[in-house]
């Protein structure tokens, strides 16, 4: 099965209560509104939401809920986002946040913006080390500190040295606001485009609850399915489903025409909302993503190439041979940086 491919060990979080959540009640109706009406979920406009996800094939069923199309993509969903490369291949790395402070003390963490733990900071550093051949013209990551540190320290190793920089992405005026005028700077430069689609989703009235006093209270089973089940959530938060729905539509809006116009993409976001992710791109079912599980701090490979999205697992070393064999792109990189550094 595909998701025995992910062999990292799960983290264990426990939970606690969620602070930021006065309008927490309205969110989630807001929510369930756009599950029944899915056609109209864009990842656009709206302030919080969960995610969604979709992997290869998702089936219909009773047991499997379908979630969205398979991944390859329509000519309506052509690139509008300024592109000057002309390729149908592009590398995407997916990153985990490195340990937080909660993760540390095993709470639900959900929406809650807790920064790394010096673990995490080193797998952060560690993560940098992996990628630091493969290149990166635009950062994605969630609203939260989490990610954010994650990804500027994960590039603090990269080999090619460019300076992370803050993109607003969420309008057209945002965007002209935040553009790079000098051609040198755009060259020495990666943007950074943060937001909320991207976050972990909401644990609900678990969040600040350690997560094995929880077990001891309500049972392992009922709190492995809050964990990891489909499309059951926790007390007042989101489910997988209704975290892909926000995370898999902002995928597919904003970052997919990226890679369609030959950008190569780093995500650091979170366990769940890349969950939703990867099965999206994997074709998971719902079945079988209930035993995806991601490590902390360990990035992820796929090649984007004709429209599909080809899983290379986790690069090892800036040395490992195998990821630069993947893509004459990415073998040609790496010999410039070879050249010049
Ligand atoms: O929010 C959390 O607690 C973690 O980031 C993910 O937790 P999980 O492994 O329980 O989904």
């Amino acid at each position: 099965m595909a998701a025995e491919v992910y062999r990292h060990a799960i983290g264990t979080f426990q939970s606690h209560s969620y602070a930021n959540n006065v309008n927490h009640k309205q969110r989630l109706r807001n929510n369930f509104v756009r599950l029944v009406n899915k056609d109209s979920v864009s990842s656009r406009g709206a302030r919080y939401s969960s995610c969604s996800n979709r992997r290869s094939v998702i089936r219909s069923s009773a047991s499997q809920t379908s979630v969205a199309d398979p991944v390859s993509l329509s000519p309506s969903r052509t690139p509008t986002t300024d592109t000057n490369k002309k390729s149908n291949e592009a590398a995407l790395i997916l990153i985990r946040h490195g340990e937080s402070l909660w993760n540390e003390k095993n709470l639900f963490t959900g929406c809650v913006d807790v920064p790394l733990s010096k673990k995490g900071i080193d797998e952060a550093i560690e993560a940098g080390k992996r990628i630091s051949s493969i290149p990166v013209d635009v950062i994605f990551t969630s609203a939260l500190i989490r990610a954010q540190m994650t990804a500027m320290l994960a590039m603090t190793q990269h080999r090619r040295k460019k300076v992370p920089i803050i993109i607003h992405n969420e309008s057209e005026q945002a965007r002209q606001w935040s553009q790079v005028f000098s051609e040198d700077t755009k060259k020495q430069s990666i943007p950074v485009i943060a937001s909320w689609q991207l976050n972990e989703r909401m644990y609900g009235e678990l969040q600040g609850l350690n997560k094995q006093e929880t077990a001891d209270r309500y049972g392992k089973e009922q709190v492995h399915e809050w964990r990891r089940s489909y499309d059951t959530p926790p007390p007042n938060g989101e489910s997988l489903e209704m975290c892909a729905e926000r995370a898999v539509a902002y995928f597919r809006d904003q970052i997919e025409p990226q890679l369609l116009s030959g950008k190569n993409v780093m995500i650091a976001a979170h366990g769940n909302s890349l969950r939703s992710i990867i099965m999206y791109l994997d074709k998971l079912t719902s079945q079988e993503v209930i035993s995806l599980e991601l490590s902390t701090g360990i990035p992820m490979l796929y090649i984007f190439k004709e429209g599909r999205f080809i899983r290379r697992g986790s690069p090892i070393g800036p040395q490992e041979a195998g990821v630069y064999a993947y893509t004459k792109r990415l073998a040609l990189y790496r010999q410039k940086l070879d050249e010049m550094f």
